[in-house]
């Protein structure tokens, strides 16, 4: 079986993938794919330099993630220049992963994270979508706190995003990570019993 994992912004896709991990399931994760596409010498790094100027590298030829951050989040074309840039070798990349995993071992989960899984239409890829959800003012608060961001580069970024009441309502199974990691734990178990994983 696999899944398709995603939420918004540090509402904690995280925090739950590593947790489906310790219960035996293979991750995938969009934005370690995003990263890797983005270190020195990879070619989509240099298309995306072509295109947003060399001042997004720091002089060891490295990204300056923030600067980049700061152009795309608070410009919606911007985003989308760089996202015609990365997705595609994201999701070619993603999908080489699934079909390697799943021919390994059939029987094991296969979770995808992937952050803008709704917004980019990829909701067939997977038997089940499962959506972490926490209400919008804790996912500011908490993408203030572990980012270190103010207010406004906070919403910025979940303004970059579809609203995560939406996803709530497209998810097949939910788990609601705004509570103690202990309750959000308990329902992980149960989704796993209840597929016979655990
Ligand atoms: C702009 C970049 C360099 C900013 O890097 P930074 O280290 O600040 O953020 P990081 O990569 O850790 O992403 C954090 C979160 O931002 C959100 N996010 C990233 N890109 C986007 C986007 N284009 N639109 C909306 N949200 C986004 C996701 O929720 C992601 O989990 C980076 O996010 C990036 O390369 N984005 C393009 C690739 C992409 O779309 N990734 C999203 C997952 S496929
Ligand atoms: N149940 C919880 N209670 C309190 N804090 C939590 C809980 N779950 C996660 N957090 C904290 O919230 C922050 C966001 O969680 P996490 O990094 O897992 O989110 P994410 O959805 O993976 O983020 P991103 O979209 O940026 O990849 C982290 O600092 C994490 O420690």
């Amino acid at each position: 079986m696999n899944i398709g994992l995603t939420g918004g912004i540090a509402s904690g896709k995280s925090t739950v993938s590593q947790e489906l991990v310790k219960r035996g399931a293979v991750l995938i994760d969009a934005d370690v794919i995003a990263r890797e596409i983005m270190e020195p010498g990879h070619p989509v790094l240099g298309t995306v330099v072509d295109t947003f100027g060399p001042s997004i590298l720091f002089p060891d030829g490295t990204l300056n993630r923030k600067r980049l951050g700061s152009i795309i989040f608070s410009n919606p074309e911007e985003r989308k220049a760089l996202e015609d840039i990365t997705h595609p070798a994201i999701r070619v990349e993603m999908r080489r992963r699934m079909v390697e995993y799943e021919a390994e071992d059939p029987k094991r989960l296969v979770v995808a994270d992937i952050p803008l899984l709704y917004e980019s239409r990829l909701e067939d890829l997977y038997d089940e979508i499962m959506v972490v959800y926490v209400p919008r003012e804790i996912q500011l608060e908490r993408l203030m706190q572990r980012d270190g961001l103010n207010r406004k580069d906070a919403e910025d970024r979940l303004n970059a995003q579809m609203d995560i009441e939406a996803k709530r309502e497209r998810a097949d199974i939910l788990i609601d990570n705004s509570l103690g990691l202990d309750e959000t734990l308990s329902q992980i178990d149960n989704f796993m019993r209840d597929k016979g994983l655990l």
